[in-house]
């Protein structure tokens, strides 16, 4: 029998964070509103993700997994509408946070982003300051009262990311300036520091090396205890590391999303096992 407490994903309900249903992507869409089987059918447009349905749940880690180009980078901008800065790109379908409709056009996509924070492939602090990359997000969303206020939210962030004890002696010196391991920290700290209830992490750690991708995966180990995270990767070993939750792609597809430990070791999809094994990607 069906447990009315889950998700049709299986993610208890009381912990339901960001839900998708049908989500389609298309790139080349022209400016004009069109639907999505309109799009779908015009051979000058590319459908990158079709019809995804996912649960993301409250303190959990959610990996997206799949080979190269099957969409996970497009279905994570999707949801805090990066997409939107592509030109042509169309999102249609719906994903809600808090079962708040995100593409709703009440909604301010600046805003939208503090809450559903984002951590790229290549760190890219900004040519500012170390406090001044962390201070940004709170300053801009006015979310401190003075000066102490502010100088407290970028410690706080800065501890939280990991890196305070390497940079609190020189937070006026430029970001830029740090290992890349800690650049990528310092970006961590810059999207914690706006208390998002999502972070979104697009292969955080491609660019890392085993020591910085170390401590960035106890990071977000340590983040998931207040945040929801979700992570491309194309580490398996990363996926099973880091993860609860894990969805493989392939093609634009969702094939399975279910618990990390079962996608890993009884995949209830074919596709999924070939990847996991390395005979697809
Ligand atoms: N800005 C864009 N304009 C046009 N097509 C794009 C754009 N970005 C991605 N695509 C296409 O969308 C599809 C999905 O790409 P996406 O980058 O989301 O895949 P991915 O699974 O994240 O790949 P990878 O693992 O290689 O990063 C691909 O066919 C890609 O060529």
């Amino acid at each position: 029998m069906k447990d009315m407490s889950l998700t049709q994903e299986g993610v208890a309900l009381d912990t339901l964070k960001m839900q998708a249903r049908g989500v389609d992507v298309f790139y080349g869409a022209g400016g004009a509103r069109r639907s999505a089987d309109e799009l779908a059918a015009d051979p000058n447009v590319t459908q990158a993700i079709k019809n995804v349905d996912v649960d993301i749940a409250d303190k959990t880690v959610t990996a997206f997994i799949g080979p190269s180009g099957c969409g996970k980078s497009t279905f994570l901008r999707a949801l805090n509408r990066m997409n939107d800065t592509i030109d042509g790109c169309r999102v249609t379908g719906k994903i809600t946070l808090e079962g708040e409709d995100i593409y709703d056009p009440k909604v301010d996509p600046v805003q939208l982003r503090a809450s559903v924070g984002m951590v790229f492939q290549k760190p890219n602090p900004f040519p500012k300051s170390i406090f001044d990359n962390v201070a940004y997000g709170p300053r801009i969303h006015g979310l401190a009262r003075n000066k102490t206020d502010l100088a407290e939210i970028v410690e706080k962030s800065l501890r939280r990311a990991a890196i305070w004890d390497e940079v609190k002696d020189r937070l006026d010196a430029p970001g830029t300036g740090l290992s890349g391991g800690q650049q990528q920290r310092l970006c961590i700290a810059r999207a914690v520091a706006t208390s998002p209830e999502v972070l979104l992490m697009d292969e955080p750690c491609s660019a890392l090396d085993p020591i910085a991708t170390a401590q960035v995966e106890e990071l977000i180990d340590e983040l998931r205890t207040r945040f929801s995270v979700v992570i491309v990767t194309h580490s398996m070993q990363q996926a099973a590391r880091v993860s609860q939750k894990t969805a493989f792609f392939h093609l634009g597809s969702l094939v399975e999303f279910d618990d990390t430990e079962k996608i890993f070791t009884n995949p209830g999809d074919p596709r999924t096992e070939s990847y996991i094994t390395g005979r697809i990607g």
